[in-house]
């Protein structure tokens, strides 16, 4: 997806973006592509696929998501900054706390976050089983996001615990979330949320499958939960 598609992608979507946003795609785009070489935050480096499967695909939450108001975002794993910065690019009064297991990666997005001067954002290197129990973080978030971090059931248990009740956990995948569903009602309903929607489309130009589940919370999560760091992985909640 070149420049000019992205742009026109995302006018189609009523998404228009002025100089200084796609200013701010390009320096991503650049300083991710620099800092690839002296640390691993992304497979995919070449201009097209970055602004394809990083930006546009991070930004197609805002097609069945209201983003365009003063929302407290926490995005767990984002890794490189995905979904929450390109977002945070596009509604830049969203306010953004990223939480990332991997100390480079939050170095590269302080990085970022100066270079783009984007306001509003914070950035912690801790597991999502920590900070979910931190009493500053836990519950605090309108909105929790994550992309590819892990499969729905352990995700459930790493996200709930820090959105608000009456807030929503968003979970963006690709084809195995029909599969993961059923496997994560279980955990998603023990931690207070129930699933609100969930769309599957198909990425432009290359037609891969694409998921988002929209969870409310509805409750507040039980306090043994998370439980500790590695847990929810190796043995994820299930009936
Ligand atoms: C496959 S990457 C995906 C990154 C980004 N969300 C994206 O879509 O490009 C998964 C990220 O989740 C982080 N991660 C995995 N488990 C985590 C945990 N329990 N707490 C916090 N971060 C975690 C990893 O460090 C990594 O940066």
């Amino acid at each position: 997806m070149n420049k000019e598609t992205f742009l026109k992608a995302l006018q189609d979507q009523g998404i228009e973006l002025n100089d200084k946003q796609e200013k701010q795609f390009h320096d991503y785009f650049e300083a991710l592509v620099e800092w690839n070489e002296k640390m691993n935050l992304t497979a995919i480096t070449d201009e097209e696929s970055v602004y394809l499967k990083h930006f546009y695909d991070s930004i197609t939450a805002a097609f069945y998501l209201d983003f365009d108001q003063p929302l407290s975002i926490c995005d767990v794993g984002a890794g490189a900054g995905f979904p929450s910065l390109p977002l945070k690019i596009v509604f830049p009064q969203l306010k953004v706390t990223i939480v990332d297991s991997l100390k480079k990666r939050i170095t590269f997005l302080n990085h970022l976050a100066t270079k783009l001067e984007l306001d509003d954002v914070a950035f912690y290197h801790d597991r999502a089983e920590n900070f979910g129990k931190n009493q500053q973080f836990r519950e605090q978030y309108d909105m929790v996001t994550a992309r590819a971090v892990a499969r729905l059931s352990v995700l459930s248990e790493l996200c709930l615990p820090l959105t608000k009740v009456g807030g929503k956990f968003v979970a963006m995948k690709g084809a195995s979330f029909k599969d993961e569903l059923e496997d994560a009602a279980f955990a998603t309903s023990l931690l207070g949320a129930e699933l609100e929607k969930h769309h599957t489309f198909y990425l432009p130009e290359e037609d891969s499958e694409r998921n988002i589940g929209i969870y409310h919370k509805r409750r507040k999560t039980p306090k043994k939960y998370p439980r500790k760091a590695g847990l929810p992985n190796k043995s994820p909640l299930t009936q």
